[in-house]
């Protein structure tokens, strides 16, 4: 077995393989003052709950976009899982040509998904991932990475309103049946999930020109994907475990 890790500012996504399936997956939410202890506790439970033994496992790679948590995580696969994990970044082979000015500026999951997207699709194509920022990235029809844009996650954007604006209060992400709210809370639905397709549209139409690639493949991921992608036609896939399965090819590609 291998254990995949995907530290994210909101959530800690945990992924074992056997070879190239995933048998489970677990989310944590990021807790940047937890040890490695209480990590440890987690995922000891975790895999006891689900039949796995951490025995079993022969290897684990993390990504991270949460610098203080890394040494954490580390020490916790060493302490409890007995391995010392690979961590995508400087020294591990990832086969993605870096194209950004400052290829160790990008964010460890954006590579991840980039060599994952390569892999399972065609190329030239974007990889759209909507976690605490939603992130662009372009990869060419030679499989380069161009880089992308990064704008406010649709949670960031929602929880924005209600601290800045007394009279707006926390709502639930769903869709409103109509674009003109008659309420608040309807209101504000119809802003952020409309607004927030219309963005990826906008983004989406520029990065084609920009490229010149009319029909380059649009790949989503992240939790809120599913949501966006039913409210425009801009979205070829929904790939809800895009950054598991680049942690396991880069795995495979340092074993
Ligand atoms: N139903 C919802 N209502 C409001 N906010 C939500 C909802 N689902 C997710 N969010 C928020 O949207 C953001 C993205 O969540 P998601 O689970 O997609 O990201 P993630 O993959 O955990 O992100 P990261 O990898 O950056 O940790 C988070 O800030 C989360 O709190
Ligand atoms: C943009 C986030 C926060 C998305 O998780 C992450 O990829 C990150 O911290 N990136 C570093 C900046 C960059 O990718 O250019
Ligand atoms: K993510």
């Amino acid at each position: 077995m291998m254990l995949a890790v995907d530290i994210g500012n909101t959530n800690i996504v945990l992924g074992v393989y056997r070879q190239r399936e995933l048998l489970h997956h677990f989310r944590l939410s990021t807790a940047r003052q937890a040890t490695a202890d209480e990590y440890g506790i987690l995922i000891y439970n975790l895999f006891n709950m689900s039949g796995l033994s951490v025995k079993n496992v022969e290897g684990v790679i993390i990504s991270s976009v949460v610098p203080p948590l890394v040494h954490v995580i580390v020490e916790m696969c060493v302490k409890y899982i007995g391995k010392e994990p690979f961590v995508v970044g400087p020294g591990i082979k990832t086969g993605l040509n870096l194209r950004y000015e400052n290829p160790r500026e990008v964010g460890a999951d954006r590579i991840v998904n980039a060599v994952a997207a390569i892999e399972r699709y065609q190329c030239p194509l974007v990889v759209v991932d909507f976690g605490t920022a939603t992130t662009f990235d372009c990869i060419d029809a030679n499989a380069n990475y161009l880089g992308g844009a990064i704008v406010p996650g649709i949670g960031i954007s929602t929880e924005a309103l209600y601290q800045r604006a007394s009279k707006l209060p926390r709502i639930e992400l769903e869709k409103p049946k109509k674009v003109i709210g008659r309420n608040t809370v309807h209101a504000m639905q119809a802003g952020i999930i409309f607004g927030y397709a219309g963005q990826v549209e906008g983004i989406v139409r520029r990065i084609k020109a920009e490229m010149n690639a009319p029909r380059l493949k649009v790949i989503a991921t992240g939790g809120l994907a599913p949501l966006i992608a039913g409210e425009t036609d801009c979205i070829d896939e929904v790939d809800p475990m895009l950054t598991l399965e680049g942690l396991r090819i880069i795995y495979d590609r340092n074993k």
